[in-house]
């Protein structure tokens, strides 16, 4: 569905207020915390700052986020884990607001990160950004897809292919998919008034990804790390505009 300007004036209100609670949930990601005391202060942030949560009550899901720390790749459940000196993890948020869904994802690490861990979520995080630097009316998603994954296997870490982004606006998930991978010029035209979202994930190993026995939480089949950011956009005449960028300018919370 493409969308007007009061369409992009609600999903910029929504994505800053996901963008706000990811920037105030930074300073308390430290060794010794749990991921359930995590949430309850997102949980608590959603309500205080007037939105919804879209992920309570989400297919059954019970918590404001999802956190997956070290190798999970996605969809790691909240719980009793306690971080330690070294433990990076994403945060996602995705809140609604009159309506509109806001989602987005950053990583965070509790203490001081390995040099490795540092490194990919660098890769990962301007993997990101060349995404959305090739978003703009008549590009096509392979572009998109492309940006990402030339970007990623250049630096020799490898893009998961089992979970990509997808459309947003007034519902949560809505076509197309829209894939961290890719071939210029393929796949479906972009066209201004779009929304979607970008998330790639990135692993310091193979790509490949396995579903744990809480039938919930991806992790990857190598063990090693895994790093994902995300942001809500809108395609614009001239490119795109980033509806979950942070309002306090923070890069990367949590990380000096
Ligand atoms: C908890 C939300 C959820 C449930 C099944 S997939 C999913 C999810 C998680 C993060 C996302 O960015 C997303 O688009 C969907
Ligand atoms: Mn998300
Ligand atoms: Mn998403």
């Amino acid at each position: 569905r493409i969308h007007d300007q009061q369409d992009f004036a609600g999903m910029h209100a929504a994505g800053r207020i996901a963008a706000q609670i990811l920037d105030e949930v930074g300073p308390l990601v430290q060794p010794g915390t749990t991921t359930a005391a995590l949430d309850d202060f997102i949980r608590n942030r959603v309500t205080e700052l007037g939105t919804v949560s879209a992920t309570i009550g989400y297919r059954g899901y019970q918590h404001a986020s999802c956190i997956s720390v070290n190798h999970v790749v996605c969809h790691g459940i909240p719980g009793d884990k306690i971080l330690a000196d070294g433990d990076i993890l994403n945060i996602d948020v995705t809140v609604i607001l009159d309506g509109w869904y806001g989602d987005s994802s950053r990583m965070y690490v509790a203490g001081k990160p390995s040099v490795k861990a540092k490194r990919l979520i660098q890769v990962t995080h301007d993997s990101l950004m060349k995404g959305i630097e090739a978003v703009r009316p008549g590009a096509t998603f392979g572009d998109i897809g492309w940006a990402i994954q030339s970007y990623v296997e250049s630096n020799r870490m490898s893009v998961v292919r089992d979970f990509c982004g997808h459309g947003l606006g007034r519902t949560f998930h809505a076509p197309p998919n829209v894939l961290h991978f890719g071939r210029p010029g393929k796949g479906p035209v972009l066209e201004e008034g779009m929304f979607f979202t970008i998330e790639p994930m990135v692993n310091l190993g193979r790509p490949e990804t396995k579903i744990l026995a809480d039938d919930w939480t991806a992790v990857t089949r190598d063990k090693l790390l895994s790093a994902q950011f995300e942001h809500s956009i809108g395609v614009t005449a001239s490119g795109a505009e980033i509806f979950t960028l942070s309002p306090a300018n923070l890069f990367f919370p949590g990380f000096d």
